[in-house]
């Protein structure tokens, strides 16, 4: 009752009544309320806006690289700010998306904060800390941007309830954040963002499930046919010769003899991160079966291919798997295939190929 009287003697209700008596400073004092009111409606308008198109984006995307790199892309240019990135706690399942933006090449600004750190800075809550005391927050912005920045919004992300890190949006006015500000949407933001990371991390790891071994990490046999089908094409499209690099271990029946099943397990985990350590981004490597393994190395001729193998094999020398403080030896023999674009070879023509000439490195050996 009371509120409704105070409504009725107040200029805005007048204004919209002007039925009533009011006077002339009333009536102006009124009419500037409304028209800040109707800019802010108007701005909160534009804001929702961007949020949408946001989203949209959000739920195009296919691979978590092409959603934290359109997310961070479109947040900064949308929002007008200097730059955006994602901090994540060190927590394992944070590791295992890093590794994947690693591998699919994305996310160029990333940082991997502690975890008891990274709760202490946001006091543990999921609300935005808009913040213009950059010192304080120095170990969230990466190094070479801590000059720049000198106010962040930090909106913090949540996985399954848990705080995963924030996405941290930066700019080089010092005005632009700072603590009480209005951070609704900047919250909205931060619950759209978490939905959409959920549900991208959701499904590339049903996705890995299906495509990798789960002992090394590396790609498995089916994908390997997805991907030789891909490389072939893109060799003849860009005129360039491919190479498949099959590999086998010498004697392993004999390393899990003499080690146990266990060490042998750690043996092809070990070889397998060498082998992975020493190729370039473009190549990829699949476990194939047991202790068989197949490198892809597109644009490679058969020397380089020749070059690559031996120079696993001496690194597989000088850095041995181990079994306690013991090294475990371990060598391999292989077979190479190459095609060169005018060939028109087809995947099994090329796979079998390089199966022949293993087996004939494999014959020699035991000769
Ligand atoms: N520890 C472990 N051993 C495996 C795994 N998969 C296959 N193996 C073993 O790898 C060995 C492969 O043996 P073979 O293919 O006969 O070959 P090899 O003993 O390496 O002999 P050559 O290839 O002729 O040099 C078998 O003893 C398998 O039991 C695995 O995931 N872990």
């Amino acid at each position: 009752m009371l509120r409704n009287a105070r409504y009725a003697q107040s200029p805005i209700f007048r204004a919209c009544h002007p039925d009533l008596p009011m006077s002339s400073s009333d009536y102006k004092h009124a009419t500037h309320r409304l028209a800040a009111l109707i800019q802010q409606a108007r701005r909160n308008e534009a804001i929702a806006a961007k949020l949408f198109d946001i989203e949209l984006d959000m739920l195009r995307a296919t691979e978590l690289s092409e959603f934290t790199d359109g997310l961070t892309e479109q947040v900064r240019d949308r929002f007008e700010l200097d730059e955006v990135w994602f901090a994540l706690t060190d927590i394992e399942d944070n590791r295992r998306i890093l590794a994947l933006l690693g591998e699919q090449g994305g996310l160029s600004e990333r940082l991997l904060v502690g975890t008891v750190d990274f709760l202490r800075l946001t006091e543990n809550s999921d609300a935005p800390v808009l913040s213009d005391n950059i010192r304080h927050l120095q170990q969230l912005i990466p190094r070479h941007l801590r000059t720049r920045i000198r106010s962040l919004a930090l909106l913090p992300l949540q996985m399954e309830g848990r705080l995963v890190g924030a996405l941290i949006l930066g700019s080089g006015d010092a005005a632009r954040y700072q603590p009480g500000m209005e951070s609704f949407f900047l919250h909205q933001l931060a619950i759209k963002v978490s939905a959409g990371l959920t549900s991208i991390w959701a499904r590339e790891q049903l996705r890995l499930l299906a495509t990798r071994d789960p002992l090394t990490g590396l790609r498995n046999r089916r994908d390997l046919e997805a991907v030789l089908e891909q490389e072939l094409g893109r060799s003849q499209r860009n005129e360039q010769p491919l190479a498949l690099l099959f590999l086998d271990l010498d004697d392993f029946k004999t390393i899990n003899d003499n080690w146990g099943h266990e060490s042998g397990d750690a043996c092809l985990v070990h070889v397998a991160q060498r082998m992975q350590s020493m190729m370039r981004r473009e190549d990829s490597l699949f476990r194939f079966a047991g202790d068989e393994f197949i490198a892809l190395l597109p644009g490679q001729t058969e020397e380089r291919a020749e070059h690559i193998a031996e120079r696993m094999k001496a690194d597989l020398t000088s850095n041995p798997a181990t079994a306690g403080d013991e090294p475990i030896a371990v060598s391999f023999s292989y077979g190479i295939a190459c095609i060169r674009p005018e060939a028109n070879k087809t995947a099994d023509e090329l796979l079998r190929l390089a199966d022949q000439r293993l087996y004939d490195m494999k014959r020699r050996l035991a000769d």
